[in-house]
């Protein structure tokens, strides 16, 4: 039997996290059997709802979650933890960018990345999910210099997994019959869906997407812009960010990350960026990768189109512009 493992989710009783951590406790994340310790961090003014949230956990009678430690102290939250959901941090409301929740926010993940630094493994994978995420992960990481810095990553996946919906339902095939749908760049209404290189399978033949969609005006003038813009039409319509979707993304970020990418197959990180591709140094990316042995690595060689190469740079841009501003918050 595997030690049980320590998992760390914070914003716990928020809403992302209602989803999230009935995913990670039964094994959706780490594998059917792996045991769970799941800590639970929140804010002093939400112990009671987190109370509430471990009595379901409970409830729940799930057979490899073998603990449960709710807190609003992050010494105890990030104690010896192996993973880090990092969801605590304000979501935007209609009429905002997320990048409008900097000042908030960015606030909350130097904290958190000095107490992963001081308490948590020193090989902690952490998945960056509050928002604007790629620019907190970034921050988080320069707070924790003792712990690698790809060993934190902010979350692409939901608009990976939109992506691939938006085509699955275009050409009329099962999602899983959609693969390497690429997001470039930021969390944010400039990141780049490029369908360039993605396939679908249909009736039992391998195409391209573009072959496969047979519009490229509708990639160009409906896919990309719906994708970029599906956070705000979900809150338009629930008045709430999205949460169960988001929640399904951080399980297949982590589990991707943990227990590796299919062969032929690549999912979309924020990651460290090398450079690779033109993108701006030391911002975090979002970029093809695949996954082995609990280490990512960038997809290398894929051809960039004119237009393609002008998107990658806006969304390059934008993020080095959130370095600074998050920095002048830091700082101030
Ligand atoms: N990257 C993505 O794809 C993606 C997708 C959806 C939402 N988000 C972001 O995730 C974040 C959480 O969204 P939600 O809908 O769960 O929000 P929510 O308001 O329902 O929950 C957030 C929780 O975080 C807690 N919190 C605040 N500060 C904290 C701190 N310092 N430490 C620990 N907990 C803290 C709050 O008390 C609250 O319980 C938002 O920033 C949202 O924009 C990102
Ligand atoms: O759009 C938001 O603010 C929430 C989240 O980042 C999303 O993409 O749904």
């Amino acid at each position: 039997m595997a030690e049980p493992l320590r998992v760390v989710v914070t914003g716990a009783a928020g809403q992302i996290a209602y989803s999230l951590l009935y995913m990670v406790a039964k094994g959706d994340v780490f594998g059917p059997e792996q045991p769970i310790i799941l800590h639970l961090l929140d804010i002093p003014v939400m112990m009671g709802v987190l109370e509430g949230v471990v009595m379901e956990l409970a409830d729940c009678a799930l057979p490899f979650l073998r603990g449960v430690v709710p807190t609003d102290d992050p010494a105890v939250a990030f104690k010896d933890v192996s993973a880090a959901f990092l969801v605590g941090a304000m979501p935007r409301r209609e009429g905002m960018e997320r990048k409008d929740l900097l000042g908030a926010n960015v606030k909350i993940f130097k904290v958190q990345g000095e107490a992963l630094d001081k308490y948590a493994k020193k090989d902690v994978k952490v998945l960056v999910v509050g928002n604007p995420a790629n620019t907190n992960a970034l921050i988080c990481s320069r707070y924790a210099p003792s712990i690698p810095r790809e060993n934190f990553t902010a979350m692409t996946r939901l608009d990976q997994n939109r992506a691939q919906a938006q085509i699955a339902a275009k050409v009329g095939v099962p999602i899983q019959q959609v693969s390497n749908v690429i997001i470039w760049g930021n969390h944010s209404s400039t990141q780049f869906p490029d369908a360039a290189h993605a396939s679908v399978t249909v009736n039992g033949q391998t195409l391209s997407a573009p072959e496969a969609v047979k519009d490229s005006a509708w990639l160009d003038t409906v896919f990309v812009p719906t994708v970029q813009k599906r956070g705000a039409a979900v809150i338009a319509a629930r008045k709430m960010s999205s949460a169960m979707s988001a929640a399904k993304a951080a399980s297949d970020h982590m589990r991707d990350w943990f227990l590796g990418t299919a062969p032929g197959r690549f999912v979309s990180m924020g990651v460290l960026s090398d450079g690779s591709y033109g993108a701006p140094k030391d911002v975090v990316f979002s970029f093809p990768v695949t996954t082995k042995n609990g280490k990512w690595e960038i997809v290398q060689g894929l051809t960039i189109s004119d237009s393609a190469r002008k998107s990658l740079d806006v969304t390059g841009k934008e993020l080095e512009e959130e370095r600074k501003e998050a920095i002048a918050v830091i700082e101030a």
